[in-house]
């Protein structure tokens, strides 16, 4: 029971006596359940060898009695004792009559995993599972509903995505008779940008395989209007309003989906888009679907919400909830006010520093002005993201921070959630974030995949009564905070609501705003003017042809 106690620690509550039967997965309730149940937890415990994916993707037999899995993972799970499962799958028929339980059975036998998802983990350097991976992958495999909350750059997306790509066995063309038709896998995330991402991550599973994976934008939506087309797709990789309109229209059926997840569950469960979220997930209508939601941040309000589309779900949280990994190391600094930001920043650039680094604004239009400004001041490879941008301009934008082109990013908010750029080395919030969620999600851009990071957060004096909450954030991240800001008053909810929504200038350089406009007033004298003298020219002439 050691493995449940480590699923659970770091602030999940968990009723032991009301989800007795999720307890009893986790433990081999068969041997000892009650002395687990309580037993302390082992943080030094090796992974399981038949959790061990990425080490049976390597070739070998991990031997369990050896005790020598070479994991990385210190907090695993126990097996999924399966004689307690609900619904009994092909995928563990070998445990089902209770004989197969000594212990060393791999998970390809185990769960039946494709040959060839396991050699495409390997073949992409997946050698161990994080944290997420390995509790997560075996709750999906048991076809269970689940609620995983785990830090940000910690593998969320493998850990569905193989799972559910095992589940689904093989491409559907290839697969005779009992898999329905249409769609069998829905993939929702909240940007396009990061919806892109997680397909690229799909792809790279599904190389030696013919699957049919959809990025859903307007070009395939267009092609999926043909049923036919439509009949060939494993999974679709979406955000919710793409999937809304063709569903709307009638050009999208979802009654085949077995698999449904929702990444960055809880920006998608928000009131931006949760009656499209619902909507999707009333068209999915098959019997036995499958649903999960992911996230770094899951509120209380979101949680309640995903809890209520899960069905006897799992819950699991790894690490401290709501808190940043330590690897990324926080400060927060003084600013004064808005004016006093970019010179602050500029400074900054006057050493030397360690690029590609990202730069959050709370708005589109300082996005653009900060990336400018930068540029006007000799900083190099200077790049701009937002919404506001044409889909070519954001992608060329993603492409060339992926090259490594770009060494300074100015982004907002769209790209806060889920974007992975490995080498990311630092994040400056030059706008105060919104909210707890959103400081959480923006520094995690950094510090991904095991590598260090470094965030810091400019604060104005109006961002000043804000300042406690992300305090006590850096506090439990393990980042040192100084006495006087944890003397500051704890903001009360109305006013956390109110953060980091301060009304802040368009432009982030006022000085360069007045000349911009002196400029643009300038040029209209100069064109009224000579509109004038042009039309004194044509008079005469214009009066001859009018009398004409
Ligand atoms: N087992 C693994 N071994 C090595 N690298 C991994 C492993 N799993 C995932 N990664 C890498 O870790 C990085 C972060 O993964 P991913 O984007 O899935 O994180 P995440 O938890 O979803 O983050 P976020 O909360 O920001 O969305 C990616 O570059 C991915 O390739």
């Amino acid at each position: 029971m050691e493995a449940f106690q480590l699923l659970s620690r770091g602030g999940a509550r968990f009723h032991k006596q009301r989800f007795k039967s999720d307890v009893q997965l986790f433990t081999h309730a068969v041997t000892k359940p009650e002395k687990s149940v309580n037993a302390p937890v082992n943080q030094d415990s090796k992974l399981p060898p038949e959790l061990d994916f990425f080490k049976y993707a390597q070739g070998g037999r991990a031997k369990r009695k050896a005790g020598n899995t070479d994991s990385s993972s210190s907090s695993a799970p126990c097996r999924p004792d399966v004689r307690n499962k609900r619904r009994k799958t092909n995928h563990a028929t070998e445990d089902l009559d209770g004989n197969g339980d000594d212990g060393d059975d791999a998970p390809e036998d185990r769960y039946k995993i494709p040959h060839h998802l396991m050699s495409n983990l390997l073949d992409n350097h997946y050698k161990y599972p994080t944290g997420v991976q390995a509790h997560g992958m075996p709750i999906l495999l048991e076809r269970r509903d689940l609620a995983a909350i785990s830090p940000t750059g910690t593998g969320k997306t493998l850990s569905y995505l193989f799972p559910i790509m095992s589940l689904l066995e093989a491409p559907i063309s290839s697969l005779k008779g009992t898999e329905g038709n249409g769609v069998r896998a829905i993939v929702l995330a909240p940007t396009r940008e990061l919806a892109h991402q997680i397909y690229n991550e799909c792809l790279k599973l599904a190389v030696k395989r013919k699957w049919r994976v959809v990025l859903y934008s307007k070009a395939t939506a267009s092609t999926l209007r043909d049923k036919n087309a439509r009949d060939k797709v494993d999974i679709v990789i979406s955000t919710p309003l793409r999937l809304v309109a063709s569903i709307q229209e009638g050009n999208l059926d979802l009654n085949n989906v077995r698999h449904l997840v929702l990444d960055e569950a809880d920006r998608l469960l928000d009131s931006e888009f949760l009656a499209q979220v619902q909507e999707v997930i009333s068209t999915c209508t098959h019997p036995e679907i499958q649903k999960s939601v992911f996230s770094a941040t899951l509120p209380a309000g979101a949680e309640q919400l995903a809890m209520g589309i899960l069905r006897n779900p799992i819950r699991i949280v790894v690490g401290l909830k709501d808190t940043p990994l330590p690897l990324i190391s926080q400060t927060v600094t003084y600013v004064a006010d808005d004016a006093s930001k970019l010179p602050s920043l500029l400074t900054y650039f006057a050493q030397p520093y360690n690029p590609p680094l990202l730069i959050f604004t709370s708005t589109q239009p300082r996005a653009t002005s900060l990336a400018e400004e930068l540029t006007l001041n000799g900083i190099a490879n200077v790049d701009c993201l937002h919404a506001g941008m044409t889909k070519k301009e954001r992608d060329d934008a993603v492409s060339r921070m992926r090259r490594g082109e770009s060494w300074v990013m100015v982004s907002t908010e769209v790209m806060a959630r889920g974007m992975d750029f490995k080498g990311v080395r630092e994040v400056i919030n030059y706008d105060f974030p919104t909210s707890v969620q959103s400081y959480i999600h923006r520094i995690g851009r950094t510090g991904r995949a095991g590598r260090d990071g470094k965030a810091v957060t400019y604060f104005t004096d109006e961002d000043a009564p804000y300042l406690k909450s992300i305090a006590n954030v850096l506090l439990q991240s393990g980042s040192s905070v100084p006495d006087w800001i944890l003397k500051l008053p704890k903001p009360s909810k109305l006013k956390k609501k109110q953060m980091g929504k301060i009304k802040r200038a368009e432009t982030v350089n006022a000085a360069r705003k007045i000349g911009r406009n002196d400029a643009i007033k300038k040029r209209a004298m100069i064109a009224g003017s000579k509109r004038r003298k042009v039309k004194e020219l044509r008079a005469p002439e214009e009066l001859v042809s009018q009398s004409r």
